[in-house]
């Protein structure tokens, strides 16, 4: 059982030269399976295509460094102008098959699937790489339409193969139900991006919370 950090962008990036300096540290502070760059207000609007390539273009050669994949949210096809390593499609954005067909057999694809067992077996047949389910707890990052419970992702685990992503105001202090319950990943974002301490300091907390619920013995069992 091994949990990692799946980290989002913030929704918008003022700065990028400053920004790609957070995105290192944050890399560098410990095992970030994935980026994935989300530039899209709380109501869904994103940002012009040229803003979200010229972030593409300064961040994805930082996670190539550090074996990070690094993949764009909603836009298959910016993922290709980019030459990131996938897209990450929600229900409403391009099909997963249409995503595979334009971006080949090695892009990495992910679904959104909510809080939703039949998404994601759907999501499976037609080839994704991972399914997302969520919200997991109260977010300001998105107006998130469903809620999920972590029984899913304990389900999910115990029946199917395909790795799951758990998303969704997930913080190192309410994380440790969904590493227990097998998420194979942490999607975060506020809770990196806005640490008061900055988001080196909070992936290291998130590692550490991490690492804690896969020690702790599982429930029912004491001394
Ligand atoms: C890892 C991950 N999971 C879920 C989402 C949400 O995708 P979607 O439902 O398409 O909503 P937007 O992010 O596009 O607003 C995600 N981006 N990443
Ligand atoms: C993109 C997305 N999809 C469901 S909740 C969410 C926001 C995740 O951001 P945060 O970790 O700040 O809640
Ligand atoms: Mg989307």
């Amino acid at each position: 059982m091994s949990c990692r950090l799946y980290l989002v962008t913030p929704p918008r990036i003022a700065d990028l030269a400053r920004f790609a300096a957070d995105f290192e540290a944050a890399l560098d502070a410990g095992d970030v399976a994935c980026a994935q760059l989300r530039l899209k207000d709380r109501d869904g609007t994103p940002a012009p295509d040229e803003e979200i390539l010229r972030a593409a273009a300064a961040l994805l050669p930082l996670a190539r460094a550090r074996e990070t994949a690094f993949l764009v949210n909603d836009r298959p096809d910016l993922a290709k102008k980019a030459g990131a390593d996938g897209v990450h499609v929600g229900q409403q954005d391009a099909a997963c098959r249409d995503a595979r067909a334009l971006l080949g057999p090695d892009a990495i694809i992910g679904v959104t699937c909510h809080d939703s067992k039949h998404l994601a077996m759907i999501a499976g047949e037609e080839g994704a790489d991972y399914v997302a389910f969520g919200a997991f707890f109260p977010t300001d990052t998105k107006e998130a339409p469903t809620r999920a419970d972590p029984a899913l992702i304990e389900w999910w685990a115990y029946a199917t193969t395909l790795p799951c992503v758990a998303i969704g105001g997930i913080t190192p202090e309410n994380c440790g139900v969904l590493a227990r319950a097998g998420a194979d990943y942490l999607a975060v974002c506020g809770a990196v991006w806005n640490d008061p301490d900055g988001p080196a300091a909070a992936v290291r907390r998130f590692e550490a919370a991490i690492r804690a619920a896969q020690e702790a013995p599982p429930a029912g069992i004491s001394g």
